[in-house]
């Protein structure tokens, strides 16, 4: 039975109090459904409560009956942008729908649906906005065009950032529109470099909450804190605790400008809406003692909760998540030191759907990446030699990535492939002789050699083919490397991934240079081409960012439970299958990112064929073109028409 019931739903708790809204509730059945009533469509405010339910469940048959899938592709409310999940809405029963539309002022000052100057003569009569806009009407083509002039005017790189914040939480689909047609243009102030230099400052540039803080105040109370969050049909969350924030360190609870840009660009680059997106900050205190002293940090001022207190809060979001979204919720572990990101990740992965995106996406975009250079310098990975500045979370993760994709390539047990990749930290290069003092992830790459110290040193005695970075130290790929590297090699691979800029082993220009326009290079953080010797080379931007989108909508899509790395390597098979030889013909090893929404359904596509294969999915039956289909899950931030 379906039933409309209007009830009173709070809405847009915000900072400065509370408003109530009217709304219906619709509880999707199993099989059929019967349309008891349609209700009026204004509360007393004259609120616009759903818009043309009429219209919505004009098909439902004259019985009253019909299927619960019919009612709700048949529904055309603005704010319902939900993808039909048939089998999730015959399960979930239990969790109703909510939809409740402002109109007059309130319409405007909803960014989900506020349309601004846009909005077309008979809305402005049906919606009440008559008098609150100027009598212009354009159309969203115009106001992309408008922003775009208008962010080009900034000089400095956060204002262009907070320029588009205020957007997001202005005019949702008008950031999108800006976002996806503009990508590569405005991906470096969404995301990084400009989101590094964000979050360092989000104390003073804090307006409103585009996401959740889970402080250890909210201890025993977490699974309320996710119900005060406005959306309730969560897929991917995306959450930090601000230790390790990109190459900048400890930041606490100012680390939230990442997870809410990982999350923009699920839905600009991979296609999942907006609303099934959550940004979360776990706060549990921070380490930096210039943010302790700072009178505008936001955070817990305090120092970091570690240990069982630590272990006690991240169970109690863990298990507070599957209670509130289900267990096919996607949780993206991002920018967590490492003492915690690889245990998590080994506690979760087995009762949560979890990804590690500094672990495992950046391994996947490296091996993408490597992969498409194969093509330029030859030889297969087996034949090349790895050596990594830096052995963390990022360092470990690509080259346990490597090794698994060389032992699956040649049969060759992975303890060997190992051994074609050396890996340097903070202490030197990482031999047997150190292995008693090693943290347990660097444990696997101690292998037999003399302990050197220096990167040069280390470069000349094993003589790699390729050199990534992934210390977060800016330039450590110092001139006497990069020439050592451009000596053993004809075509040198190397890849500074540290981020933002300023923390990158080398610039592009060092790069080409100092290997006299050799090297192949690309880095974390986007870097300007470079003109040398009359030729310009066009870096490429090995950044996690070309596979989390395509990879959690692969995940959403299919319904998978758990991620394997077998996901891993077929999302790398996907995206350096995009690198055309155009792109080759530019220097380029990875797609330009203005293909992205094409790659990051071609990326899906294989998730989900894999999570099929595994027998991790759960979304019956598996569509037949699993590129069209995850096409045409993706989020379009085109302005619905308010009829
Ligand atoms: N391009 C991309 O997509 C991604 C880029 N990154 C970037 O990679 C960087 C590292 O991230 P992550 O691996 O998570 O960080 P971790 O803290 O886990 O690892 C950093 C590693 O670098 C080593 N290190 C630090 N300083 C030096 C130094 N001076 N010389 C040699 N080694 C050093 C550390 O050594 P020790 O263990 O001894 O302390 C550690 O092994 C960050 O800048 C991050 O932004 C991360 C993920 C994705
Ligand atoms: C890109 C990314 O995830 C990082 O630098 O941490
Ligand atoms: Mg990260």
């Amino acid at each position: 039975m379906i039933s409309l019931d209007r009830t009173c739903f709070l809405n847009n708790k915000g900072i400065s109090g509370s408003s109530s809204l009217f709304s219906y509730k619709l509880k999707l059945p199993p099989a059929s459904v019967k349309v008891s009533a349609l209700g009026p469509n204004r509360d007393r405010n004259n609120n616009v409560l759903i818009e043309n339910n009429n219209n919505a469940l004009k098909e439902v048959k004259e019985d009253g009956t019909s299927s619960a899938a019919d009612v709700v592709s048949n529904l055309t409310v603005p704010d319902l942008d939900v993808y039909y999940d048939g089998a999730a809405a015959e399960e979930e029963l239990v969790t109703p729908w909510a939809v409740s539309v402002a109109s007059g002022y309130s319409l405007l000052r909803d960014p989900h649906h506020n349309k601004g100057l846009a909005f077309t003569e008979k809305e402005r009569d049906a919606h009440y906005l008559r008098g609150l806009l100027p009598p212009t009407v354009i159309s969203q083509d115009l106001q992309v065009k408008k922003m775009m002039r208008s962010i080009r005017q900034y000089q400095v790189p956060l204002q262009k950032y907070m320029a588009m914040m205020d957007l997001q939480e202005t005019n949702e689909r008008l950031f999108y529109k800006l976002l996806i047609e503009n990508v590569e243009e405005l991906l470096p102030v969404v995301y990084t470099p400009t989101v590094g230099e964000a979050c360092q400052k989000y104390g003073s540039i804090f307006r409103r909450p585009q996401g959740l803080f889970i402080s250890l105040k909210e201890k025993g109370k977490i699974h309320e804190v996710l119900r005060n969050w406005p959306q309730k049909n969560i897929q991917v969350i995306v959450v930090t605790d601000g230790e390790r924030i990109l190459g900048l360190g400890d930041l606490g609870c100012q680390g939230m400008g990442i997870p809410i840009g990982k999350l923009s660009l699920y839905t600009a680059l991979g296609g999942v809406r907006p609303s099934a997106c959550l940004p979360v900050t776990i706060d549990v205190g921070t380490n930096n003692e210039q943010l302790l002293n700072d009178e505008f940090y936001i955070g817990l001022r305090q120092r970091r909760a570690t240990g069982q207190e630590y272990a006690e809060l991240m169970q109690e979001f863990m298990t507070a998540v599957k209670q509130n979204y289900g267990e096919k919720v996607l949780i993206q572990f991002e920018d967590f030191a490492n003492h915690n990101a690889f245990d998590l990740l080994a506690k979760y992965g087995t009762t949560h759907l979890v990804f590690n995106d500094d672990i495992q996406g950046t391994a996947s975009v490296v091996l993408a990446g490597l992969v498409a250079a194969l093509k330029v310098v030859g030889g297969t990975l087996a034949d090349h030699r790895f050596l990594f500045l830096g052995a963390g979370e990022a360092g470990t993760g690509i080259a346990e990535l490597i090794a698994l994709e060389i032992s699956k390539q040649t049969n060759m047990p992975l303890e060997e492939a190992r051994k074609k990749i050396y890996l340097v930290d903070s202490k030197g290069l990482i031999v047997q002789s150190r292995v008693d003092s090693l943290q347990h992830f660097k444990k696997p790459w101690a292998h037999d050699h003399e302990p050197i110290k220096k990167l040069v040193d280390a470069v000349n005695a094993i003589k790699p083919t390729v050199l990534i970075g992934t210390s977060g130290v800016g330039r450590t790929f110092t001139k006497d490397v990069v020439e050592s590297m451009a000596a053993l090699n004809d075509k040198p691979i190397i890849f500074s991934l540290s981020n933002p800029t300023s923390q990158s082993e080398c610039t592009a220009e060092e790069a080409y240079t100092w290997s006299k326009g050799r090297a192949i290079f690309a880095s974390g953080s986007p870097f300007d081409p470079v003109e040398y010797e009359g030729k310009v080379f066009v870096p490429g931007q090995a950044n996690n960012a070309y596979i989390f989108p395509g990879f959690g909508l692969g995940l959403i899509m299919s319904g998978a439970i758990r991620v394997h790395d077998d996901m891993l390597l077929v999302a790398s098979e996907a995206l350096a299958a995009q690198v055309t030889q155009e792109n080759f013909d530019k220097g380029l090893i990875y797609p330009p990112f203005k293909n992205i929404r094409k790659i990051s359904a071609h990326i899906a596509a294989n998730v989900a064929a894999k999570a099929y294969e595994l027998g991790l999915a759960t979304r019956q039956p598996q569509p037949k073109d699993l590129v069209k289909y995850a096409e045409s899950c993706m989020y379009s931030p085109a302005y619905r028409s308010y009829r």
